[in-house]
């Protein structure tokens, strides 16, 4: 964390926040003075540029295209997904060219490594795999290997119950995810891959509520997304302290920019857009008692479900009342920069608070961040007018972030839909209704339509 004192007495950070925040504002300013016409073109997805940029980048992933980056598949995955959520269709022959690319990046023992003849690795692994499952239909599917896949998920199984990256590499929460993404499309989620990843992610939870990347790390919303969508796509988000979490997560979005910020004290950057802002449609997914009630802690808990534990025991839904009241005034009274979960012996039961009852039946369908400031900081200071979008005002675009920034503005317009496939109303979509991109699959980040072919085509395939 930087924390030099400068000559005005501020520390480095906070004088780039107050930088920061001079160029937003200028920004919104001039959203706020312009012409309606200027207003519309500020507020417009700039989708033809967008898709040039990234159409621009698929096209130079040839050999002599950066040799020695290791990070071919993952620029792969960032265009396509970013293609794919603005509604391009790719080039059949586009398509087979990143099929045969990739199929040279799989290493024979399995996993695929960022680029040909390169060791493989958890991310990249991740990276090729839905790739390959963006661009869709049988022959980029088939060109996955599942049964090598799996041998290579078990070598980097670790008995902590996490995942190496690569042969003798780091342990770390972007390992588990990678791996139980990998796992769930192809339909490998077998006891021997989901062993032990709950205790391990539940171990790097810390007391600010979000998840770091190894035991004892800071909260970070990289990791907090990647721990929480592993466990959810396992059934056991319950090993988590989900009130806490979202408690955290709440106060990412910074209240000046709309964007979120990684983790505390830190500037806010378009791409947290997705992994902040992608935690909450996880925390909907749970069932309500789970995530307002917190965590179950059972010795026998993979046989008694957290729910029917939290309605049966009196001491779980004192501590719930307690935590429920004091989230639901976090979320309601927006971003003051504490909550207190303060032990109140007087708390009403459930049900009892037309607030609080207001919100039970609620919570699912209003969005738990606020959906239309994230929409503005992403259109209005992270869109580059030449196509591409950036961290923030200052810095050049890139395709991380083009994805990233994209996949949360998809995540934030869809919030408020009734379900995964429903489309959003108008009011939901900052801007005009033609900003609207494709719906993003909150636990993989794929596409809707190419992650339901994905699941069918691997569940009704048997390993090769
Ligand atoms: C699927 C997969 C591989 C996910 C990766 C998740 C992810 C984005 C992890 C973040 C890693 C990290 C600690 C960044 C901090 O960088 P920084 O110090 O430059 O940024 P900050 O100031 O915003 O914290
Ligand atoms: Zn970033």
């Amino acid at each position: 964390m930087a924390c030099k004192g400068g000559a005005d007495g501020l520390t480095e950070t906070q004088t780039q926040q107050k930088e920061l925040e001079e160029k937003v504002k200028v920004i919104l300013q001039a959203f706020a003075s312009g012409s309606a016409h200027h207003h519309s073109l500020l507020l417009e997805l700039w989708r033809l540029e967008h898709a040039g940029f990234c159409l621009k980048g698929l096209t130079q992933l040839g050999p002599s295209f950066c040799v020695l980056d290791a990070n071919r598949p993952w620029l792969c995955f960032w265009i396509l997904h970013s293609l794919a959520l603005l509604g391009e269709q790719i080039d059949v022959e586009l398509g087979f060219h990143v099929v045969d690319f990739l199929s040279r990046c799989e290493d024979p023992r399995g996993g695929y490594g960022g680029g040909p003849g390169q060791m493989p690795h958890l991310a990249t692994t991740y990276a090729a795999v839905f790739s390959l499952v963006t661009i869709g239909g049988d022959h980029a599917l088939a060109s996955i290997k599942r049964e090598r896949i799996l041998d290579f998920l078990l070598q980097m199984k670790d008995p902590s119950g996490g995942f190496r990256m690569h042969k003798n590499g780091e342990i770390d929460v972007r390992g588990c995810y990678t791996a139980i993404a990998v796992a769930h499309i192809l339909d490998l989620l077998l006891p021997p891959v989901i062993a032990g990843v709950a205790e391990y992610i539940s171990s790097c939870q810390t007391h600010e509520g979000g998840i770091g990347g190894e035991p004892g790390a800071e909260a970070h919303g990289g990791y907090t997304y990647c721990g929480l969508a592993a466990l959810v796509l396992i059934n056991q988000a319950h090993h988590l302290d989900l009130p806490a979490l979202l408690n955290w997560a709440v106060f990412r979005q910074g209240n000046v920019e709309g964007g979120f910020q990684g983790r505390v004290n830190k500037l806010v950057d378009g791409c947290y857009s997705f992994w902040q802002g992608g935690i909450f449609p996880l925390l909907q997914m749970l069932p309500e008692q789970l995530l307002l009630h917190g965590t179950v802690k059972r010795h026998d808990e993979d046989t008694i479900s957290p729910m029917n534990e939290l309605n049966t025991s009196a001491e779980c839904s004192r501590m719930a009342s307690v935590s429920a009241a004091s989230l639901f005034r976090a979320i309601k009274d927006g971003r003051s920069k504490h909550v207190i979960y303060e032990i109140d012996e007087g708390c009403p039961p459930q049900g009892s608070s037309s607030d609080y009852t207001n919100f039970l039946a609620d919570y699912k369908r209003c969005p738990l961040f606020n959906t239309q400031a994230l929409q503005g900081y992403i259109l209005l200071c992270c869109q580059v007018l030449e196509g591409g979008l950036r961290d923030k005002p200052g810095k050049a675009r890139d395709y991380y972030h083009t994805c990233y920034c994209l996949s949360g503005l998809s995540i934030a317009q869809f919030s408020l839909a009734r379900s995964l496939s429903a489309l959003p109303l108008p009011s939901s979509v900052l801007g005009p209704f033609d900003n609207l991109l494709s719906a993003t699959h909150p636990l993989c980040n794929v596409v809707l339509d190419k992650y339901y072919d994905a699941n069918r085509f691997f569940s009704s395939t048997s390993p090769q």
